[in-house]
């Protein structure tokens, strides 16, 4: 644990909750060498996770309305919708954060449904998510939120997270920031340190929330070929949220369009960007003729 926190020092608010959302993702995560193994036999074969009849409201505002979707093992895939459809809350139902009104979430063919808490943490335990924002903690170095996870969740001695961290730091292309404190970093290197931190326990899921957002055309293209390569090396089911089409145009294999509570359509990137669908159509073309106007 960083010394400053070791030594009671008070945190922020800010740094506080995102240390109570760091823990309650779980402890002891099995630590894999080299390229993320996921298991063959396991009960969701083909979608990694699954959304079946999700409805959701908040007071009367319908925000899920019975939306299915299947995410793929092994790609990369995007959710997309504009701004305000509902992506966060989806976010949320996959995690276990939120749960359906009616309708169930399977992650690897388990309901999240009526799980224990102890369960629903070990399932938390296979996601990496990078925060809009990286959701560093302000008071420790880059290094240290890295190793984080690894002094929270592993029994490895100080010398292998040393060689975790930087290795993953040099995936990034951070090993120069190492000990700089998050307020020094640029808003791209602060996504790329919350990049790192989200693979350092190598989960089977990764998520990007908005990985566009706050950054300049190009850190986006950047940060967008980081993810790519960073799929290509280490395997595993990622999850882009943004409504940037030139940023899931570069990263997605797959591609799941959220428009009115439902996945309108979902599949590959040609039949995507050839859809017959017009709103799918519009979106995906960035036309301003179509059913999605100003409202
Ligand atoms: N806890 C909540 N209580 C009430 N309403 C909520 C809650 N969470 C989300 N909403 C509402 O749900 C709707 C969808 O919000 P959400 O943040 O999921 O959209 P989004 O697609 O992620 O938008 P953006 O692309 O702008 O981030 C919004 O109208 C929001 O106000």
């Amino acid at each position: 644990m960083d010394a400053r926190l070791a030594a009671g020092k008070q945190l922020d608010p800010e740094s506080s909750a995102l240390l109570d959302q760091a823990a309650s993702y779980g402890a002891e995560h099995e630590l894999h060498e080299g390229s993320i193994a996921v298991a063959e036999d396991h009960p969701g074969d083909y979608w990694s996770i699954q959304c079946k009849g999700v409805k959701k409201s908040f007071g009367r505002a319908k925000i899920l309305d019975g939306l299915d979707v299947g995410i793929p093992e092994g790609m990369v895939t995007c959710i997309l919708g504009p701004s305000g459809t509902g992506k966060s809350v989806l976010i949320k139902h996959l995690i276990g954060l939120l749960f359906p009104d009616k309708g169930e979430v399977l992650i690897h063919g388990e309901s999240l449904n009526d799980m224990p808490m102890s369960k629903l943490l070990e399932v938390r335990k296979k996601f990496g998510i990078l925060f809009q924002d990286g959701a560093l903690f302000g008071s420790m170095t880059v290094f240290d939120n890295v190793a984080f996870p690894l002094r929270q969740h592993t029994d490895l001695s100080e010398k292998e997270i040393r060689r975790v961290v930087n290795a993953r730091l040099d995936d990034v292309g951070l090993d120069i920031a190492r000990d700089r404190l998050p307020n020094e970093l640029s808003g791209g290197m602060r996504k790329r340190a919350g990049f790192a931190r989200a693979l350092v326990l190598e989960p089977e899921i990764v998520m990007f929330d908005e990985p566009d957002s706050g950054l300049d055309p190009v850190r986006t293209a950047l940060l967008c070929e980081l993810i790519r390569q960073m799929h290509e090396q280490h395997g595993g089911t990622y999850i882009v949220i943004t409504h940037d089409v030139n940023s899931a145009r570069q990263v997605g294999e797959y591609f799941a369009v959220l428009w009115k509570g439902k996945i309108v359509q979902a599949g590959e990137r040609d039949d995507m960007f050839n859809s017959k669908n017009p709103f799918v159509s519009q979106f995906l073309n960035r036309r301003i003729d179509g059913p999605l106007g100003m409202e």
